[in-house]
């Protein structure tokens, strides 16, 4: 993928996650954007994910990384802004076929339920992987909703 400035979003139970992320980012000499949250106080996530959506949408920033608990919340508000595609991913297999299959634009991680090193695993391979195109291309066209 054609990295330009990474967004990130997390809300406070992401928060320990995303300070890794960072270090991963700053590790790779990838430029990144933080719309928040910046610590573990409680907070709530769509705070956070819709400033990234807007990232996206604009082009201010590619690809996002998106951290909540579960990820669930994350994931449930960034997919309601047209332009974004967000996929929640637990495994670097699930990494691979969110770029090949839906050309993520947005990962999401659910910083409750993996560990560092599997973050690390799952982001060498978001970063690395390409949309495939072919069917895949026709049906994310279809998509938006009209
Ligand atoms: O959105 C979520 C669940 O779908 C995230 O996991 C949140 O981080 C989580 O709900 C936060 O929970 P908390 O009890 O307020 O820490």
């Amino acid at each position: 993928m054609d990295i330009k400035t990474v967004g990130l979003a997390c809300d406070h139970a992401g928060f320990p996650l995303k300070k890794f992320v960072i270090q991963y980012l700053e590790d790779h000499g990838y430029q990144y954007k933080d719309y928040g949250t910046y610590s573990d106080m409680s907070c709530d996530y769509p705070d956070f994910a819709h400033p990234l959506a807007e990232g996206i949408e604009s082009g201010e920033v590619y690809p996002g990384i998106g951290i909540c608990g579960s990820g669930e919340g994350m994931a449930i508000t960034l997919n309601k802004h047209q332009g974004v595609r967000a996929g929640l991913v637990w495994s670097p297999e699930i990494s691979e076929l969110i770029r090949q299959h839906n050309d993520a634009n947005v990962i999401v991680l659910p910083g409750r339920f993996i560990d560092n090193k599997t973050a690390e695993k799952i982001l060498d391979v978001f970063f690395k992987t390409a949309f495939e195109g072919g069917r895949h291309q026709r049906r994310i066209e279809k998509i938006p909703v009209k």
